[in-house]
């Protein structure tokens, strides 16, 4: 038996008596947080079996098959009758049906926000409710809908209470979903022999070294090397040795602010991540696509001929990570095989300009001169 194992169970008999007093609680503590621990990692063993297709017939839909276009995707995601196709219709030329029943859409619409330039993709889908995750109404295909987005708009009604936004963080959460939050520090590699390594270059307050061994063993792996670079919790190591987590940004629109009093609506324009609006009355719209541009956080670069000033009309949009050759690809299909070098001015340079190859990688505004063979 492994000396974890062999501690586990010391401490149960512990629990039963046999260990001194002072102990105890000490124990039933670590007993629990190690019980916990790998009663996550189980479950999330589980629940990864919901990211896998269903071959029932009736989780095949339809529509929900809508081709990537433009320069990101946008999901919406709420509850039935929170205004989401009300907003699809405001911002886009699509026109969605609205109706005040639930489950008015039943498919995915795609509609195009233009704006600085870019082409954002905004999908409006069927309304999710409690229980989406496992395959609840059309749950499960708009969830996967949701995991191609760039940003997540969680629409909310305003005159609904909070329990909206809880129970579909929770669906998004069961299926690996993670929310304005970052991918975990943690340095995680496993081995063909060795054993289990385990090292961290901060203080653990919520992982031990035997948590981690009991975590990996559940997961049959008893070969890896683990570094923790930050204070991560039990879940998050075992997104990491998952991995197949998503991890998105999100914001919260609280539709219907015509229908709620002064004080509510300033609660909830404070809260994290939130803004309000009114799509009844066009309220504070704009003010949404700015946030929405911010949360995108797409990458605009400009291009410049030579012996020219650049061009700040006309931007090329990228994701965020995107390198020359990306841009090459944009500006036509055969340039990366004709490219000899590149100058760039910005803030991914050192010098301004520097000349650059195609693996060099933009940031947000530089400028770009590309030189042919
Ligand atoms: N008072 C008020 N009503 C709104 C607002 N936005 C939308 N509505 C109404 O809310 C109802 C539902 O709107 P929809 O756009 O159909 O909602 P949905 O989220 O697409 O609904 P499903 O497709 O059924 O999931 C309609 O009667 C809209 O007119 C708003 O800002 N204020
Ligand atoms: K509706
Ligand atoms: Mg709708």
């Amino acid at each position: 038996m492994l000396p974890c194992c062999r501690w586990l169970r010391g401490t149960r008999v512990g629990i039963s008596g046999s260990l001194r007093l002072e102990k105890t609680s000490k124990i039933i503590k670590s007993t629990t947080e190690y019980h916990l621990g790998l009663l996550k990692a189980k479950l999330a063993k589980y629940r990864a079996q919901l990211l896998e297709p269903s071959k029932s017939p009736a989780a095949k839909g339809e529509g929900f098959d809508v081709m990537k276009s433009g320069d990101a995707r946008v999901a919406l995601i709420g509850f039935p009758s929170v205004g989401k196709s009300t907003f699809l219709s405001l911002m886009t030329s699509t026109a969605s049906e609205a109706a005040s029943y639930e489950f008015t859409t039943l498919t995915c619409i795609p509609g195009v926000i233009e704006y600085k330039g870019a082409n954002i993709q905004l999908l409006d889908l069927p309304g999710i409710i409690e229980g989406a995750a496992q395959g609840k109404g059309r749950g499960r295909q708009v969830i996967a809908v949701a995991r191609t987005a760039d940003v997540v708009i969680m629409m909310l009604d305003a005159t609904k209470g909070e329990v909206q936004r809880a129970l579909l963080e929770k669906e998004l959460e069961s299926v690996g979903i993670r929310l304005n939050k970052s991918k975990p520090n943690i340095y995680f590699k496993p081995k063909k022999g060795g054993g289990i390594s385990f090292n961290s270059t901060v203080t653990l307050t919520q992982c031990s070294e035997k948590l981690v061994q009991l975590i990996l063993h559940e997961y049959k792996i008893f070969n890896a090397e683990v570094l923790f670079r930050e204070d991560c919790s039990p879940d998050e190591f075992i997104d990491v040795i998952v991995g197949n987590r998503v991890y998105m940004p999100c914001l919260y629109v609280y539709n219907k602010i015509d229908q709620i009093s002064m004080e509510e609506v300033d609660r909830l324009a404070r809260r994290p991540h939130s803004v309000v609006i009114s799509c009844g009355m066009k309220l504070n719209l704009d003010y949404l696509l700015e946030k929405l541009w911010e949360y995108l956080a797409l990458t605009c670069i400009y291009t410049k001929k030579r012996g020219q000033r650049p061009d700040f009309t006309d931007a090329i949009i990228l994701r965020k990570g995107a390198s020359v050759e990306h841009v090459c690809h944009r500006i036509h299909r055969s340039l990366a095989s004709q490219f000899k070098y590149a100058l760039v001015w910005g803030t991914s340079t050192k010098y301004s300009p520097q000349r650059v190859g195609l693996t060099h990688m933009m940031e947000h505004e530089d400028v770009i001169q590309i030189v042919k063979k």
